[in-house]
């Protein structure tokens, strides 16, 4: 469903170093990153701040093109098919949202299935699920801007999943969120993965959404992968450790590939 083939991805930064000379740098966000993610697997993306996770999310999604390498998700290249890549992929970003500030949480879904020409049976069916088990009804007609955090994550989750997307990118979905509303969270995606079949890629830095959710971790550094496995694969790289975050702090803390 997601495939990379030695992925880079570069960014040429300049900075003022005198009155009228400027030095040019040339940052790898990523480089020569290779991984497949198969239908209905439900992978963790982690990696410390800056090593290229959403730079990767970027380029899944159409937004970033690679400098060099390949990407495919659901069989296209995003870059190139946006908006055939838009039919089959959901992406939700914890720190934005892609509602309307302004507008109730059902007005924002009503634009979303224009957007996304979804018929409106299939619509009107997809939104009745989502409603019951994201619990949104209370609030379908409040305006996005008076919702909680907690909430308004809900109403962004149901907002990418309306077009029944056969994989979802989710990027620091948790963040912020109290533990009751954590749980809602996680549990409403692992039924999803486990009903559906959604593949999902989830980025965090809450290591219990790893813990809970992922059979598979793939950990970025530096724009490398530095670790792809199971969650019992990432514990044996420390033997001796019992918490995922001491084994995910030794990895985060090895020194950076010259
Ligand atoms: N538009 C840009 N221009 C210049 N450098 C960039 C740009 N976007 C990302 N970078 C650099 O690329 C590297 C990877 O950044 P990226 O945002 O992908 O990291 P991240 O893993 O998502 O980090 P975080 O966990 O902090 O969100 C960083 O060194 C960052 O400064």
């Amino acid at each position: 469903m997601i495939e990379l083939d030695e992925v880079g991805r570069t960014f040429t930064v300049s900075r003022r170093t005198g009155v009228l000379r400027r030095e040019r740098r040339v940052v790898h966000a990523v480089r020569d990153l290779s991984f497949t993610v198969a239908a209905g697997e439900f992978v963790g993306y982690l990696g410390p701040n800056g090593a290229g996770k959403s730079t990767t999310i970027k380029m899944l999604t159409g937004i970033l093109t690679p400098s060099v390498g390949r990407v495919r998700v659901a069989g296209l290249d995003p870059s190139r098919r946006r908006t055939a890549l838009a039919r089959r992929i959901g992406v939700v970003f914890g720190q934005r949202t892609t509602l309307w500030w302004d507008l109730p949480l059902k007005d924002s879904f009503q634009l979303i299935r224009h957007l996304y020409k979804v018929d409106r049976e299939a619509f009107h069916r997809r939104l009745d699920e989502l409603c019951e088990v994201l619990e949104l009804g209370a609030f379908l007609a409040t305006p996005v801007r008076q919702l909680s955090l907690g909430q308004r994550m809900r109403g962004d989750i149901a907002a990418a999943l309306l077009h029944d997307p056969a994989v979802l990118v989710l990027d620091e979905p948790t963040i912020g969120l109290d533990v009751v509303s954590k749980a809602a969270v996680r549990g409403f995606l692992r039924g999803l993965n486990a009903e559906r079949g959604t593949t999902v890629l989830l980025t965090t830095h809450d290591l219990g959404d790893i813990e809970r959710l992922c059979r598979r971790v793939m950990l970025i550094d530096h724009g490398t992968l530095a670790f792809d496995g199971t969650v019992e694969d990432l514990m044996a790289t420390a033997p001796g450790e019992t918490s995922i975050e001491e084994v995910v702090t030794r990895l985060y803390t090895r020194a950076a590939p010259s």
